[in-house]
């Protein structure tokens, strides 16, 4: 039985009779293949990287893996359409806390059209995209304490400068109230989440040295998923932060030709300065803690 995705936190939604994604009790994702080529050419991308003997297999675990296509049900009520069929990323958690960055610095690309282009330069001033070579295009945390999920409306997040980018990463992995304006922070889950040798930081990292070298593809208007559950880490005996990086998003994705994707490692290197300025203030601020305990009252 195929559902409407509990924590999509960005892109088309299945909802008020739209086309839009559906999941599985088996833990797949279905997307539907949008119109004027996009979902046709998402469905090629993920058959072209599936079988490509050149990605290295370590390089493998950070996309979705993918089933085909299949005609199924639609969201939007038009009958059985085509769907790319991929592993559901967040199926594994009970409440997962998800983000999704859009890297780069341009969404647009060469030879799209003018329309096409005036969309993308808009929204790419319009958000962090050219500042910050990324920007969060949505997310949500689980707040433990209300056992409930705090998810900012889009038009706001996709309203972010510089500074609230940084205080919604630093919101991703906090045990405090989300919603409070007055409370700072805390960063409670940050070194379980992002540092660590299973960490988002590392991940970040091996994605990095990838895109170093990397001249196959160049990804486009593509996203990072960012998932981890926090209940996991409270819990004693716990199976930790599960953190997991994933590429989604790949309708806009060319041949990279022999060229280096600058726009997308560029991007994906200003996210990972994001992760690390976290990791340091929770190192510093540790210290401080711990040189006031050693000097006593
Ligand atoms: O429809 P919109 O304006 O919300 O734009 C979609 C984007 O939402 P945004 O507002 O940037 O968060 C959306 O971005 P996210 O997936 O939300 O990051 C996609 O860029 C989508 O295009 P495509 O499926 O990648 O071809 C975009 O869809 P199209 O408008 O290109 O169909
Ligand atoms: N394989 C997946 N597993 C779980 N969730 C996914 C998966 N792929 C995408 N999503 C969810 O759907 C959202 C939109 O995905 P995306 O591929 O960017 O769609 P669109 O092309 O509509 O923008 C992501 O932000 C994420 O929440």
């Amino acid at each position: 039985m195929l559902k409407v995705p509990k924590h999509q936190v960005a892109g088309h939604i299945a909802r008020d009779g739209k086309l839009g994604p559906l999941v599985n009790d088996e833990g797949q994702f279905f997307k539907p293949l949008q119109g004027d080529s996009r979902g046709q050419h998402e469905a090629e991308f993920y058959e072209s990287f599936s079988s490509n003997k050149n990605v290295p297999h370590h390089i493998h675990r950070y996309f979705p893996k993918y089933y085909g296509t299949q005609l199924v049900l639609a969201s939007n009520g038009c009958g059985r359409l085509p769907h790319i069929v991929l592993d559901d990323v967040v199926s594994g958690y009970s409440n997962p806390s998800v983000m999704d960055v859009k890297i780069g610095s341009r969404t647009w690309y060469p030879d799209v059209s003018e329309e096409y282009f005036n969309k993308c330069i808009k929204k790419d001033k319009e958000t962090t995209t050219v500042s910050l070579g990324f920007r969060l295009s949505g997310f949500k945390t689980f707040d433990h304490q209300e056992s409930s999920f705090w998810r900012p409306e889009k038009k706001l997040v996709l309203g972010y400068n510089v500074d609230s980018v940084r205080l919604a990463l630093r919101k991703y992995v906090s045990s405090n109230s989300p919603t409070d304006s007055n409370s700072i922070p805390n960063c409670a889950f940050a070194f379980e989440v992002y540092g660590g040798s299973n960490g988002v930081l590392a991940q970040l990292l091996v994605l990095k040295a990838w895109f170093e070298i990397q001249t196959l593809y160049h990804f486009n208007s593509c996203s990072i998923l960012m998932v981890y559950q926090n209940e996991s880490i409270l819990m004693k005996g716990g199976d930790g932060a599960q953190a997991q990086v994933k590429l989604v998003d790949f309708a806009h994705v060319l041949d990279g030709n022999g060229v280096i994707d600058h726009n997308f490692l560029g991007g994906l290197c200003s996210f990972i300065k994001f992760i690390k300025d976290i990791l340091q203030s929770v190192d510093q601020c540790n210290e401080t803690n711990v040189s006031q305990l050693d000097n006593g009252p």
